[in-house]
């Protein structure tokens, strides 16, 4: 190891639990420190490339599920050719995991000897969101949030904004390991300087053991499946509300940028149940793309597949 390797942090959590805020947390406080982000998505389209607050040359996105497994020749590619092409230019490299990998597996990644040689894991973040109801989720998906837990260096019980104070606190019994690093935060807001500085990964014990895949990640193995929709044009709002409206709990997360009829361009999001939407720039380019993730369970999909096709008509 040299002092000239690029230091990276892995930002891993489940599907909505705050890890593009967090991404654009530590781009707004960076403090002239000029950051690359690798961003990994669980639907075809990349939507948390149109999260990210700077759009920015180091932004490198890898779609369609699971960095960690599916991915994992990509992943290492595209580190691989950043360390080659820009590692001069940057100080940092974040990974955002989609919420369906397991950071044991991106670690793996890194530890591969041409990566090793030129980057330092500096640490593993995992976000949980204190409103997630772990019991209403099927065991598979139950373990992937406990592994990603148990891999990270610090633990953010994030939206703690959300639920009050014996919730958290139930959560972080269940959840947490006896010697987990964690803080509480709402909008992922942690001091930069628990990222940059020092470094985080001091506990060779939480590294997963050669040979370690941390859980099962593919879509399949965790009883999940994604559909991802765009549209050329305006989506009416009566139909997209309805489609907000009713949708089936079987739907774990979906988020998108839509252009309504009446002009206005809205990030539409929903984690844990919980639906916001953000209005942006009218003047921006672009339709409307969604994406979803959730059980495999047909009735939901079916009834999706219908909604949609009445937003585009
Ligand atoms: N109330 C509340 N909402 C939050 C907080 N942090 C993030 N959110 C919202 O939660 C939603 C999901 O946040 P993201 O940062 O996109 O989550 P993510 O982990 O990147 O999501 P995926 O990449 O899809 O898994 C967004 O609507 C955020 O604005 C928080 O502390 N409190």
């Amino acid at each position: 190891m040299t002092a000239s390797t690029l230091g990276v942090t892995v930002v891993a959590g489940f599907l909505g639990a705050g890890k593009t805020t967090l991404v654009n947390h530590l781009l707004a406080h960076a403090g002239g420190r000029r950051l690359g982000v690798m961003v990994n998505d669980f639907g075809a389209l990349n939507i948390d490339e149109a999260l990210i607050d700077e759009r920015r040359d180091d932004l490198i996105t890898l779609s369609n599920g699971c960095v960690c497994c599916s991915l994992q020749g990509e992943l290492s590619s595209a580190i691989e050719s950043l360390l080659a092409q820009r590692a001069g230019r940057l100080d940092h490299l974040l990974i955002e995991c989609s919420g369906v990998s397991d950071p044991a597996r991106v670690v793996n990644v890194l530890g591969y000897p041409r990566i090793r040689a030129r980057a330092r894991l500096e640490g593993v973040i995992t976000l949980v969101d204190a409103a997630l109801d772990r019991e209403a989720l099927a065991p598979a998906l139950r373990h992937l949030v406990a592994s990603q837990v148990e891999h990270a260096d610090l633990v953010l019980i994030n939206k703690v904004d959300l639920v009050d104070e014996a919730r958290v606190t139930a959560l972080e019994d269940a959840l947490l390991l006896p010697d987990s690093r964690h803080l509480r935060t709402t909008q992922a807001a942690l001091p930069p300087d628990a990222v940059f500085l020092p470094r985080l990964s001091t506990q060779p014990a939480k590294r997963p053991r050669d040979g370690s895949d941390g859980a099962a990640t593919s879509l399949e193995a965790l009883g999940l499946r994604s559909l991802s929709w765009e549209c050329e044009g305006a989506v009416a709002t009566q139909p997209l509300r309805e489609l907000l409206d009713g949708m089936p709990r079987e739907i774990l997360r979906f988020k998108g940028v839509v252009r309504l009829d009446d002009g206005r361009r809205l990030v539409l999001q929903r984690a844990a149940g919980r639906l916001t939407s953000q209005e942006l720039d009218a003047s921006g380019q672009g339709g409307s793309r969604l994406v979803f993730i959730g059980e495999q369970a047909p009735a939901p999909w079916a009834w999706l597949a219908h909604r949609l096709e009445c937003l585009a008509s």
